[in-house]
């Protein structure tokens, strides 16, 4: 069962280096009347070792940062790095391989698939990338998630929680530098969701990953060392060692700031 990251010692020590950079990120979608600025010159620094939650209402760009951060989606300006490697102006294939190689995605649809067991579906992605993944690590990934008993079992015998926690091992194997994961309890029940949110809390504190993952609720939050909070395509305000509470709290202050505004008026600045 997980617990609340308050619970823990904080993921690795915040000088263990920046696993994803970006500096004046602009996403800008359409043109004319109609262009939407889903990120507006953000500056973001992603800290190895540990698990950050992105927080905002619906429509502030987290699902944009996160694509964009990843390299799924291009950037209207600004600089992105992986590490060391800026991915802004890398050709498509560059990019393919770097999202292949180095990072891992989780979504809310867990994007199994239904003829493949479960160890098939975790290896899947290194399989098609040529590589073997390391015996001992898998052993790893597949005890820690609890999995061992359930590896030749397809996505239709697996509940909803363990074929999340097959996505999570699928996002883990191949050892990456950073985990993406947008909403991953938003189709689960609340007990998997805690399943799912405490082997994220564990692939950082104890296999020593780096995760982000995008939510809405509070409570999945309170699992991160941090919070960054987007309003209206900005990051606003952020929060070491999160609470449920406090992060509700912190919230609702910028529904009243934003309500007092009225919509469309300045974002909140710390
Ligand atoms: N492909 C697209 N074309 C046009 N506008 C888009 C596109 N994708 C996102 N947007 C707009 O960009 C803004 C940010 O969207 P984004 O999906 O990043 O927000 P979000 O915070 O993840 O929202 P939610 O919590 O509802 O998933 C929104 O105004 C959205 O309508």
């Amino acid at each position: 069962m997980s617990t609340p990251a308050a619970e823990h010692a904080p993921g690795r020590a915040p000088d263990a280096g920046t696993a994803a950079r970006a500096r004046g990120l602009t996403k800008a979608y359409g043109s004319g009347e109609t262009a939407v600025l889903a990120l507006d010159s953000v500056d973001v620094d992603i800290a190895r070792g540990r698990f950050t939650a992105v927080m905002g209402p619906s429509g502030s760009g987290k699902s944009t940062l996160m694509h964009c951060l990843a390299g799924l989606d291009s950037v209207s300006a600004g600089r992105v790095w992986l590490g060391d490697t800026e991915i802004t102006g890398l050709k498509d294939g560059e990019l393919t391989r770097l999202r292949r190689d180095r990072i891992g995605f989780m979504f809310q649809s867990f994007n199994l698939i239904p003829t493949l067991n479960a160890a098939e579906n975790i290896t899947l992605p290194m399989d098609i990338a040529g590589r073997r993944p390391d015996p001992r690590w898998l052993d790893q990934v597949v005890d820690t998630l609890g999995l061992r008993d359930r590896l030749t079992h397809r996505p239709a015998q697996l509940s909803g929680g363990q074929q999340q926690r097959v996505a999570c091992a699928r996002a883990l194997v191949s050892r990456p530098e950073l985990i993406f994961a947008d909403e991953p309890t938003g189709n689960l029940d609340s007990r998997a969701g805690l399943e799912v949110l405490g082997f994220l809390r564990g692939a950082v504190d104890d296999l020593g990953q780096t995760v982000v993952m995008v939510t809405h609720d509070p409570g999945a939050a309170a699992h991160s060392d941090l919070v960054l909070f987007l309003a209206d395509g900005r990051i606003v305000d952020e929060m070491e060692r999160p609470t449920a509470e406090t992060v509700l709290e912190r919230m609702k202050a910028f529904d009243a700031v934003r309500g007092r505004l009225g919509d469309g008026g300045p974002v909140l600045e710390d």
